[in-house]
């Protein structure tokens, strides 16, 4: 090494101190902040539902500099949360896997990446991981801008009566992973809805290949890994994770494609001020006896965001309805909604009443 260019590299050590004394305040406040934690009651939904409430509220109140990412920033507020919540191990979160699934991504978005996971095969496992107590919470996608409902999750949610305590809104931007080019590909495999997301571009870039439904995008990645000339549809992280090529990226039809995940669990989160409510009802099989009970919420004036209709098994033309509305169940518009409902309904249930979903 020169004698400039030992002076030069001893200067910026000289100048390492300012940011590393910053970096043991950072250390502390995260110790304060784990403390903090330790002292404090409520579950792991309860905790990151309400500061991923907030987060959006603290990045909206700081002006970043350019090169600093929100959602970085958003994550980095998530994971230092996450870390900093009760070594718990009974607080393990199911989700549909394998790991980089989408659910995955829904998942750590909303727990952070230091939460304990548990990837299962399958919708109907995630809610039996929940409900047996296995695990104290599960993430499952509910419903996707560009396809709709997610018809697994409506039918579990009719049969376990598990309760909803959270939602994460996920933008999908799907990719055609391989091991070969575009030209190798035979078998596009995915799940359905990742299939569906992007039906009209596969129909124009691989008229011919066969198109197979499989459990998530992430076996279908793992599936690809294996076979030369099968194509998985899935996201970036998978194609990562299984050394897979990005053929093509952002192949979803629609540009705003977002899938809603439920995060389902027994938590009972305190009203935010930005609550929703989701409940899922059967009136009788009677002319009017659905326009009087969503009548119910517009007398009350909440707003509805979600109505999805779901046939009852074995009983022709009867149907569940599932509604989501603003406002959470403790609020007096809310509880006064929910009991004229119940009068009119055979069966209702609340699902859960929870901190709106954010984009970012
Ligand atoms: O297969 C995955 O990766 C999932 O997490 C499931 C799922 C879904 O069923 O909607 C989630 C998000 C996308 O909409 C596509 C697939």
């Amino acid at each position: 090494m020169t004698a400039p260019e030992k002076a030069a590299s001893e200067s910026e050590l000289v100048n390492l101190e300012p940011l590393q004394d910053l970096d043991r305040q950072l250390l502390q406040l995260l110790l304060k902040r784990w403390q903090l934690a330790q002292s404090c009651s409520g579950t792991a939904i309860e905790w990151m539902g309400a500061s991923n409430a907030f987060f959006p509220t603290i990045l909206g109140e700081t002006e970043l500099p350019a090169g600093l990412e929100e959602e970085s920033i958003a994550a980095w507020l998530r994971h230092t949360a996450s870390l900093c919540k009760h070594p718990d191990v009974n607080s393990r979160v199911a989700y549909l896997g394998p790991k980089f699934s989408y659910s995955y991504l829904a998942t750590t978005k909303f727990f952070g990446d230091a939460a304990p996971l548990a990837p299962v095969d399958t919708i109907e496992a995630v809610f039996e991981a929940v409900a047996c107590g296995d695990c104290h919470a599960g993430v499952v996608p509910i419903e996707n801008s560009t396809d709709g409902r997610i018809v697994d999750t409506l039918g579990m949610l009719v049969k376990h009566r598990l309760g909803i305590c959270g939602e994460v809104l996920l933008p999908i931007h799907h990719n055609l992973l391989c091991l070969g080019g575009r030209e190798t590909i035979v078998k596009v495999c995915s799940k359905p809805q990742a299939l569906s997301q992007c039906r009209q571009w596969l129909a124009r870039h691989l008229p011919q290949a066969e198109l197979s439904a499989v459990a998530s995008t992430t076996e279908a990645a793992r599936m690809a890994s294996e076979q030369p000339g099968v194509a998985a549809v899935a996201s970036a992280e998978a194609a990562r994770q299984y050394g897979l090529q990005v053929v093509d990226s952002k192949i979803e039809d629609n540009r705003n494609n977002v899938t809603r995940f439920a995060i389902l669990g027994t938590a009972t989160p305190a009203p935010t001020g930005r609550d929703k409510t989701t409940m899922l009802f059967q009136v009788t099989h009677k002319p009017g006896a659905l326009a009087d009970a969503m009548g119910i919420f517009r007398d009350r004036d909440l707003n509805l965001t979600w109505i999805e209709s779901f046939p009852i098994p074995g009983q022709k033309a009867e149907y569940f309805f599932f509604v989501e509305a603003e406002g959470h169940r403790d609020e007096p518009k809310m509880r006064d909604a929910v009991s004229a409902l119940k009068q009119q309904s055979l069966r209702l249930d609340v699902l859960g009443s929870y901190p709106v979903g954010t984009i970012s």
